[in-house]
């Protein structure tokens, strides 16, 4: 069997899962000399966890990524005590990890409406400091998404992800010829000789109108809204799901997968994917995947197989289609290195967009000073 990869990239950087902000609680307002008055304190910045929210969501509401307390009032002769200025509240979404630019952890947000302090206003002045206020704290925040692992393994039932997953990995999942045979998340890591891990999680089954919450539904979904990357299996051979149910080919399992995820929540579509065909040693698997490999490269002349709600708004171009057999051991190598070079690659993406914004900042700030 000839062992190939379709490389096919795409605009990535949708999927957010990091975001570099910067906080400055307000300054405190001015005391009053004269009657011994006391200025209001500056307002704090905030991060709020609210479930409706994605990083992604931040980063396009607030270009600037700025957040700034207000200033507390000054103290005067109708209010002595000056009101404190307005806090900053900063929409996050739950299950994220605060930390300092210098990876000191400030708290982690883990359930709808949680809130940390991540900037606290100056204090308005006062006899103690001669009625000078204080300006408030300021510093870049760094939010993280807790990710439960690097990949998330997608599929229908009986794709064979557990078995793939313990072909690619340390990992002991449970494997059975039932769909639904894995009911929560099973982590395996994928070694490699230069000691780098990947963590890859197996998931439970997906089946159609799981945005609806049918089968494990949500529970699953969630699960793949905390992984960096998608790992598509698909049964060479297609599937059915019950003798109720149309038989699918792979690639109708392939875009109802994507409606799926898409239906849920678009973004998780726009994560870097790639796709494994699985069970090559079955018979007449060859032509079913040259079949398959024709159809993805053209989805929207072959999307005619599905009606018309089930076909994705977009169609994913995978990063690489890798032909395996989980049960005899076949391409599972070449696999491993397609997800490392996938992985590497976003990072390296990741990591000069970081050096590009410090870089940004350290010149805002050198201007400030000039
Ligand atoms: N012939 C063949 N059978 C396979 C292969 N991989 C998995 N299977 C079989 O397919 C069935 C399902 O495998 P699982 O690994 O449990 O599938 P799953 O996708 O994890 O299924 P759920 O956890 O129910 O979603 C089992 O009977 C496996 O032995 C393969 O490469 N070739
Ligand atoms: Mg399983």
């Amino acid at each position: 069997m000839v062992q190939l990869s379709r490389i096919c990239f795409r605009k990535y950087a949708n999927f957010v899962d990091n975001l570099r902000l910067y906080v400055h609680g307000g300054s405190g307002g001015m005391g009053l000399p004269r009657l011994g008055g006391q200025g209001g304190n500056g307002g704090d910045v905030w991060v709020v966890a609210s479930k409706t929210t994605t990083l992604k969501k931040v980063k396009d509401k607030y270009p600037q990524k700025r957040f700034v307390g207000g200033t507390g009032s000054n103290s005067s002769v109708r209010a002595l005590k000056g009101a404190k200025g307005t806090d900053k509240e900063i929409n996050a979404p739950v299950g994220i990890t605060v930390t300092t630019d210098d990876g000191k952890i400030i708290g982690e947000l883990n359930a709808d409406g949680e809130r940390l302090v991540v900037a606290k206003g100056g204090r308005g002045g006062t006899f103690h400091s001669a009625f000078e206020p204080s300006k408030g704290q300021a510093k870049h925040i760094r939010l993280d998404l807790k990710l439960i692992a690097d990949l998330g393994l997608v599929g229908f039932p009986n794709a064979g992800k557990s078995s793939l997953l313990t072909a690619m990995s340390n990992a002991t999942p449970q494997i059975a010829n039932y769909a639904f045979t894995t009911l929560k998340p099973e982590i395996g890591k994928l070694m490699y000789k230069d000691y780098k891990q990947i963590s890859v999680a197996d998931l439970p089954g997906l089946i159609e109108g799981a945005h609806i919450n049918k089968g494990m539904g949500h529970k699953f979904l969630k699960h793949v809204e905390r992984t960096k990357q998608l790992l598509f299996v698909v049964d060479v051979s297609g599937f059915q799901l019950a003798s109720k149910t149309p038989f699918r080919s792979a690639f109708e399992a392939v875009q109802l997968l994507t409606k799926e995820l898409e239906l849920f929540k678009e973004e998780l579509v726009s994560k870097p994917a790639l796709l494994v065909v699985n069970k090559m040693d079955l018979p007449d698997a060859e032509d079913r995947l040259v079949e398959l490999r024709e159809q993805l490269k053209n989805p929207e002349e072959f999307s005619d197989l599905l009606p018309d709600d089930m076909k994705p708004k977009n169609y994913l171009s995978f990063r690489h289609v890798v032909p395996v057999s989980a049960l005899t051991g076949f391409g599972i190598e070449h696999l491993k290195s397609c997800i490392r070079e996938s992985l590497d690659e976003a990072a390296e993406t990741d990591s000069k967009a970081i050096h590009q914004e410090r870089l940004k900042a350290l010149m805002s700030n050198s201007h400030k000073l000039l």
